[in-house]
């Protein structure tokens, strides 16, 4: 018989404090329990952190797992602990039997998240008992203030419960009454009380750790009460737990009890955790040879376990001295060590310390599922400036440590600004495929077919998502061509117009507030070209708006709901991207399961540093809050519209209150002497891409360059997905509301007026002319001011309310590259009124001192709207002039340039250029 078999004569159980996969495959525990007569075994979150978290043990098992469906971190780990537990109740079983159900226990821990929930403790505590599903588990449930009534409804419920982290006496009186309040009321319930087991684990050394630390310090200070100190040291913890079994004695004795007893209900026996001796001064064995008594459970780990089979002692310990160890507790008290205090303390760190490991674990289950994964999950690399690398990694600590990866997920406001955050959430489902309803988005799809082109009207967050789909991905085969109309250019919608046949032609008016003006007034447009036939129209918007009601009256096919807990510009996943997608063929079911692969890599159970979307959110915030706050994209030809859809997310979400990440899109890359240290490049490529030839020539120049690669264009779901998590931390970084958007609002209202004033007189109000040149006219300001317009600006703009087409794009962008190159400013571009539904917020918004030059044209060939004096070119030529005001409201530098004939944009172009 070993030493540890000994102490079951003595009355005392001995567990085995660790569970490890290959110790139980090499047959570990049987050992034990054969030789060493061990009668059960305790698992917690630092066990599993430490065999699950290195090595290679477990990659089998996870592989398995995964193989059949991804899976969250969380349930990914699940998975394995259910398979240990399970192994080790089943190794255990015998001696279950044997005991008939006095002992054989394996307990597995709630959540550590969950400590401080009653609810989501109780939930859990069902669902494991459920998964693993063996009469000999023990569901361990720490016992906390709101543990507390979590543990009586566990017992209620007829679950063995082993309560954890107890430290204080007082602690352990509370979950002893939980115990037998559980237990009544199950007895009034008329349901069994026998069978159900429990234990009340007080922790031990962790006590001595605290209290001889203060008593260490404050010898060394040379206090006066020195000696009593010194004589306490390696005493308190032993002695508290000798005082708690005293306690349990008497209640046991109590008629409380014994009318339980009497019923056959089990006792609640005392198990000691914490047994390791963490002082090598003290003798290894010191917590197991001194609390040895009848009816408890000493949970020990393998280190202590081999030095008590070989030194031990055994002896009726725990019974003996109690006089004693109330005179160490007194003593302690009159010394002012404040044992209480300690051990409210102990509960607060044992609860953090268990959660820090459970970061760690879930870390490592979150890199492993990544590896499996492999080229299923889109790639990101940072290269940082070491400055910058320094402050992502403590913002990352800082994150974990603060849950921002549960936060998020739970809708914790004060992650941002405290204000109404926790209701724009609404995104993080949508990324999950839940806001759609798939069978719908297949019949339209089918239904759309029979159309050769399909045409979107919409702004912003409407139209952006569709677009950047449509353009990537392409129509399906045999499906309608996707057009996208977010403009009120009259020559754009010429365009379209010389492209379709709008009696032939699926239209989806989109609006999620259903009352924008430009999908208004293009709605009314082309339900006149369309014969008013609303049998070829879909309305996709909120459930209530007058998009609805218009669409309801004018029988359009289809209408599909928002979710009104999402943004506009995080709508993509929504059926604001659906429905278009769907329309044009595209297999939105793959889009879906790219965003969820990213969406459970982003989930609230993997933590900040390992956690894609977290990642790179601290990237970007603190980023930004170095200085680096223009967001320069790069993309691959094939990736090259997804810009426009980051440029909004990010300029809308974060450029407020003076703050704000500029997004630099379709600016060609320069050499390092064409930058200041205001940048961050990030580069976008399907596998096999080449890098852009200036790229690393910008890295080595120490500028921060991020690479993410796709392994095939549907990953473009995964990068929106990563995107909306990035964002919206980056928003808790620079400390703004990511999801409110005040300055387009503000466009909005003025542009408005304008037109409302000229329905009534039949004039807009312009700007002095300040000069002409050529066909140019320049508004407040002339030809000079043109050509200093930029010098020392924050930023450069060229907003445009012309068509949006190449030979434009290309003028627009020679005009960029020279001021850049002059004024090694970053350069923006929009055509406008698309803009303003997007980087116009931060043009408004966001860092002060930049400057615009607004382009307005006479079209050649105008459209008039029904039911409305202002054309379309009116109407564009009065958002222009309600934005320009805007803009100059808010401080910013803008000239409006009149180009008096279509093609006169050249001369503009060269004076832009010759300056
Ligand atoms: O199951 C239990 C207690 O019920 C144990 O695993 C308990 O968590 C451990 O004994 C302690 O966490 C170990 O404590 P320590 O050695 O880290 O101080
Ligand atoms: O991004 C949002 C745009 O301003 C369009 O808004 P909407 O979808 O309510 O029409």
């Amino acid at each position: 018989m070993s030493k540890l078999a000994d102490l079951a004569a003595a009355g005392q159980a001995v567990w085995l404090d660790n569970v490890d996969r290959n110790f139980l495959k090499a047959g570990g525990l049987r050992k034990l329990i054969a030789e060493d007569g061990l009668t059960g075994v305790t698992s917690n979150p630092a066990i599993f952190e430490k065999a699950i978290g290195s090595g290679d043990a477990y990659d089998a098992g996870l592989g398995e797992f995964l193989t059949k469906a991804d899976a969250s971190v969380a349930d990914t780990f699940e998975s394995l602990a259910i398979a240990d537990i399970r192994a080790a109740c089943d190794d255990l079983r015998p001696v279950y039997d044997r005991l008939e159900g006095k002992d054989g226990y394996v307990s597995l821990e709630v959540s550590p998240y969950l400590a401080l929930e009653t609810e989501a403790s109780l939930f859990e505590a069902k669902k494991l008992w459920a998964a693993v599903d063996r009469p000999n588990l023990m569901i361990k449930i720490p016992g906390t203030a709101p543990g507390t009534p979590a543990i009586r409804d566990a017992i209620a419920a007829g679950i063995n419960v082993n309560v954890t982290l107890l430290f204080s006496l007082h602690a352990y009186k509370a979950v002893a009454h939980a115990y037998l309040e559980g237990l009544e009321a199950r007895a009034a319930r008329g349901e069994a009380v026998t069978g159900i087991a429990s234990v009340a684990s007080f922790f031990v050394s962790r006590i001595d750790s605290v209290i001889d630390k203060k008593i260490d310090e404050r010898i060394a200070a040379g206090d006066k009460d020195a000696s009593d100190l010194k004589a306490l040291r390696g005493q308190v913890a032993i002695a508290n737990a000798k005082l708690a079994y005293a306690w349990y004695q008497d209640l046991i004795a109590s008629d409380r009890w014994q009318n339980l007893a009497a019923k056959g209900v089990m006792p609640q026996r005392l198990l000691w955790a914490s047994t390791g001796v963490k002082d090598k001064a003290y003798p290894d064995t010191l917590y197991a040879d001194a609390l040895i008594g009848p009816d408890t459970v000493d949970t020990i780990p393998p280190a202590t376990m081999d030095a008590f089979r070989d030194h031990g002692t055994v002896g009726q310990t725990l019974t003996a001295e109690v006089d004693a160890a109330r005179q160490v507790i007194a003593d302690a008290e009159r010394l002012g060590l404040d044992l209480a205090g300690v051990t409210a303390q102990l509960v607060v760190d044992g609860v953090k310390s268990f959660a820090d490991a459970a970061d760690t674990l879930y870390g490592a289950v979150a890199a492993k599922r990544a590896a499996f994964l492999g080229n299923k999950l889109a790639t990101l690399e940072a290269h940082l400036p070491a400055d910058l690398q320094t402050a992502v990694d403590a913002r990352l600590k800082q994150s974990t440590a603060d849950a921002w990866s549960r936060r998020l997920w739970a809708g914790d406001a004060t992650l941002w600004t405290g204000k109404d955050e926790g209701k724009w959430l609404g995104w993080l489902a949508a990324a999950r495929g839940e806001q759609v309803d798939l069978a719908a988005l297949e019949t339209l799809a089918d239904e759309a077919r029979k159309y050769p082109d399909v045409v979107l009207l919409g702004m912003g967050g409407s139209s952006l998502g569709p677009e950047v789909i449509g353009l990537i991905l392409g129509s399906g085969r045999g499906a309608p061509r996707l057009h996208v109309l977010d403009t009120t250019d009259p020559g754009q919608i010429a365009t379209v117009e010389g492209e379709i046949d709008a009696k032939n032609t699926l239209f989806i008016v989109s609006s999620k507030s259903g009352s924008t003006l430009e999908p208004e007034l293009l709605r009314a447009y082309w339900f006149d070209k369309a014969g008013q036939d609303g049998t070829h129209f879909v309305a996709v918007t909120d459930p209530g708006s007058n998009l609805e009601k218009t669409a309801k009256s004018d029988s359009y096919a289809h209408i599909f709901h928002g979710d009104p807990s999402i943004g506009g510009r995080y709508s993509v996943m929504s059926v604001f991207g659906m429905v278009p997608a769907a329309a044009s063929g595209v297999d939105v079911a793959a889009l879906i399961a790219n965003a969820r692969t990213m969406a459970t890599s982003c989930g609230p159970d993997a933590p900040p540093a390992a956690n894609p979307g977290i990642q790179l959110g601290a990237i970007l915030g603190e980023a930004h809050n170095a200085g680096r706050n223009k967001l320069t994209i790069v993309t691959s030809d094939a990736l090259k519209p997804f810009g426009s859809w980051l440029e909004q997310l990010t300029a809308e979400s974060t450029g407020k209150l003076g703050k704000g990440i500029v997004p630099i899109d379709l600016e060609p890359l320069g050499d390092p002497a064409d930058y200041s240290a205001d940048r961050i490049f990030v580069q976008f490529g399907v596998a096999g891409d080449a890098d852009h030839a200036k790229l690393a020539a910008l890295q080595a120049a120490g500028h921060p360059v991020i690479r993410v690669t796709l392994t095939d264009l549907p990953q473009i779901a995964q990068e929106f997905v990563r995107w909306e998590v990035a964002i919206a931390i980056a928003g808790a970084v620079i400390g703004i509301d990511p999801f409110d958007q005040p300055d387009v609002e503000a466009a909005k209202i003025e542009t408005r007026e304008l037109v409302d004033a000229y329905e009534k007189s039949g004039q807009l109000d312009l700007p002095a002319v300040g000069g002409e040149q050529g066909d140019l006219v320049v508004y407040d300001g002339d030809a000079a001011a043109l050509g200093k317009l930029f010098d020392g600006a924050e930023y450069a703009g060229v907003l445009a309310y012309i068509e949006r087409d190449a030979a434009h794009e290309a003028a627009i962008e020679k005009m960029r590259v020279a001021v850049r190159n002059r004024t090694k400013r970053a350069t923006v571009a929009g055509f406008g009124p698309r803009f303003l539904h997007s980087t116009g917020q931060a043009y408004k918004g966001g860092p002060k001192g930049a400057a615009f030059l607004v382009i307005t044209r006479e079209p050649s060939h105008d459209l008039t709207i029904p039911d409305r004096r202002a054309s379309f070119g009116t109407v564009e030529r009065a958002q222009a002039l309600g934005d320009a005001k805007v803009l100059t409201d808010r401080g910013q530098r803008v000239l409006i340039v009149h180009l008096k004939r279509e093609d006169a944009l050249s001369q503009l172009v060269d004076l832009v250029t010759a300056a």
